[in-house]
């Protein structure tokens, strides 16, 4: 497996009045052409660590790592300027909420069209004809009728299809998805996991998928990184991951609800101090 990513050694940490505050505690992870699932509760640095990539920690945190390598080329030696070649170029993010993303006075194919003429010379009609293309690849029906809507006319299934749509446009090879699916209904989620794995499957896409879902992680990934306080605390495939051996992620499996069992009390995770202050486990393979 090529490595699209090579995260060695990552820290995002905050300055605070208690002093600083580690976010991510020296995480290091490889990314091929595959599904990397990171999984943890809330709090646990999975978005920093998604964001810190993209070196879009905002001021005063800070991103420190040996590297964040792209193809061996290392990202963390990279001007802001460049940095904007790369962000939704070569690194696409998605987000958990699209309406937060796109611009709710736009319509979605003026949107969509000046994503695709910022990253090439298209005229316009080429731009036009583009966009309803993508919007087909992530399964919109009656695109023409939705490149004239507002955002707020789409549901949210729709818009964060719109969004994974104008993320593609220019062939990322990495797509960081942050919760994308955690507000969405079953049936809906399925459409857009099922776009994803398309594009890792077609595309060669490497997927970074970031949710605190551990069943869909389990069934969706093929690889996941267990955070802890900002540490990988287990790496395991992920048809393996429901018999994981960290005592942090057999916690949370406990407290999964479950149908297919007798009905009990839920368990309560209980936390011991060593897991956040034992070294992070390596993701890179
Ligand atoms: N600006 C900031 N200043 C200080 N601490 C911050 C700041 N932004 C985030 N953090 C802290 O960084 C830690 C990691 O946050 P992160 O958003 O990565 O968690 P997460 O695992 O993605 O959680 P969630 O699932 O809730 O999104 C959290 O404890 C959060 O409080």
């Amino acid at each position: 497996m090529t490595n699209l990513l090579d995260v060695e050694n990552l820290w995002v940490k905050f300055p605070t009045r208690q002093g600083v505050f580690d976010a991510v505690r020296g995480v290091s992870f490889t990314l091929g052409r595959e599904r990397l699932g990171i999984v943890g509760e809330s709090g646990s640095g999975k978005s920093m660590t998604g964001r810190a990539i993209l070196r879009l920690i905002r001021p005063p945190g800070i991103v420190e790592a040996d590297q964040i390598a792209l193809e061996g080329v290392d990202l963390m030696q990279k001007s802001e300027k460049d940095m904007r070649g790369v962000r939704g170029q070569r690194i696409s993010m998605v987000m958990q909420d699209p309406k937060f993303s796109l611009n709710p006075v736009m319509t979605i194919g003026d949107q969509i069209m000046e994503a695709y003429r910022l990253h090439s010379k298209a005229s316009k009609s080429e731009a036009y004809a583009k966009s309803l293309e993508m919007l087909e690849a992530v399964s919109i029906r009656n695109p023409e009728r939705v490149m004239r809507a507002y955002p707020h006319e789409m549901s949210g299934g729709m818009g964060q299809r719109i969004m994974i749509a104008m993320m593609l446009i220019p062939n990322p090879e990495i797509l960081i998805a942050d919760e994308p699916t955690s507000a969405l209904d079953v049936s809906v989620q399925r459409q857009v996991l099922d776009i994803m794995d398309r594009l890792v499957k077609e595309r060669g896409m490497g997927l970074i998928f970031i949710s605190h879902d551990l069943n869909l992680v389990a069934d969706f990934c093929d690889r996941v990184l267990i955070m802890y306080a900002g540490r990988i605390v287990e790496v395991c495939d992920a048809d393996k991951l429901h018999e994981a051996q960290h005592p942090y992620t057999r916690g949370l499996l406990n407290s999964l609800p479950r149908l297919d069992a007798p009905r009990k009390r839920l368990e309560v995770l209980q936390r011991d101090p060593q897991w956040s202050t034992a070294p992070s486990v390596s993701g890179r393979i």
